[in-house]
């Protein structure tokens, strides 16, 4: 059984005459990393309200655990899957990032000391210790995207899933966060689905990769099969990661060096290459 399954989904806003998801076969299984490519309107962030019941189906059917989503299990899908929105406007609201923070647990229904002891440990995750007291809507893009991330976190979901995690994030906030969401399938058994424009990124930080284009989904595979792919990189337009691209180029002039995608696979090619291993 998969954590979240869609068979054949469609959505359709009322206002528009195409539909926005066609034909969406997803799945995402138990600790996996996965990353949704596509370019401006290619359907994410409606795919993802549909992973805990924001938005319903035109036809076809979203399955968490197996169940379809109904209004009788909605609290629990959302416990179980917890969405965090391209803007963290949309999801902070609370007088003090401590209260925002606290909100969705105690809205399971914990006693207080439980609240306090998950609002520690996620300020803890995210670095939020010295910005417990302050007003949300007075922090930085940056700094709300990590409070809009914690509330979320502190709700225990199985599977967090993220539109655009990094989107107004300085070098450091995106290399920080990045590092956390990595972690976060070993560390807390959670599964991470995200999306992004930061195509760098993904060979480091993804088993999976799914690319959409116009309401489809294009491409699935790990990113080494997806990278491979010119033309489906090209129409979703996406480019190759600099590493593979470079790579490539100097396979292209005939260099003798092995394929790679990750930093750490690159610099074992280089040095391959430059007879140093
Ligand atoms: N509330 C809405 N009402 C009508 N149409 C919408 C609504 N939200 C999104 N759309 C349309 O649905 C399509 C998919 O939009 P969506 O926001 O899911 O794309 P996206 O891949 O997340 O894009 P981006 O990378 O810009 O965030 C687009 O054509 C968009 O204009």
């Amino acid at each position: 059984m998969h954590l979240i399954e869609t068979r054949s989904l469609c959505h359709a806003y009322s206002t528009s005459t195409e539909d926005a998801l066609k034909n969406i076969h997803f799945v995402a299984d138990e600790r996996q990393r996965i990353a949704v490519l596509g370019p401006n309107g290619a359907g994410k962030s409606t795919l993802f309200r549909h992973f805990n019941g924001i938005l319903m189906p035109k036809s076809g059917e979203v399955l968490i655990r197996g169940e379809p989503i109904t209004k009788a299990n909605l609290a629990e899908v959302r416990r179980f899957v917890g969405l965090v929105f391209q803007n963290p406007d949309d999801q902070v609201f609370s007088p003090t990032v401590e209260q925002d923070i606290a909100f969705g647990p105690y809205n399971l229904g914990l006693d207080a000391d439980c609240v306090a002891d998950r609002v520690d440990r996620v300020c803890g995750m995210l670095g939020l210790e010295d910005l417990r007291s302050r007003a949300p809507h007075h922090l930085s893009g940056g700094e709300k995207k990590r409070v809009a991330i914690a509330g979320v976190l502190a709700m225990e979901p199985q599977v967090m899933v993220l539109d655009e995690p990094t989107a107004g994030l300085d070098p450091q906030g995106v290399k920080e966060l990045f590092g956390f969401l990595n972690d976060l399938p070993d560390s807390c058994g959670v599964t991470v689905i995200y999306s992004t424009h930061q195509v760098e990124l993904v060979p480091e930080m993804a088993d999976l990769v799914y690319v959409m284009e116009k309401g489809e989904i294009t491409g699935a595979g790990t990113p080494e099969e997806i990278f491979l792919q010119e033309d489906l990189l090209s129409r979703a337009h996406l480019e190759l990661p600099a590493l593979p691209r470079l790579i490539k180029s100097l396979r292209d002039h005939g260099v003798a060096i092995d394929p790679a995608y990750t930093y750490r696979d690159a610099e074992q090619s280089f040095l391959k290459a430059f007879g140093k291993l």
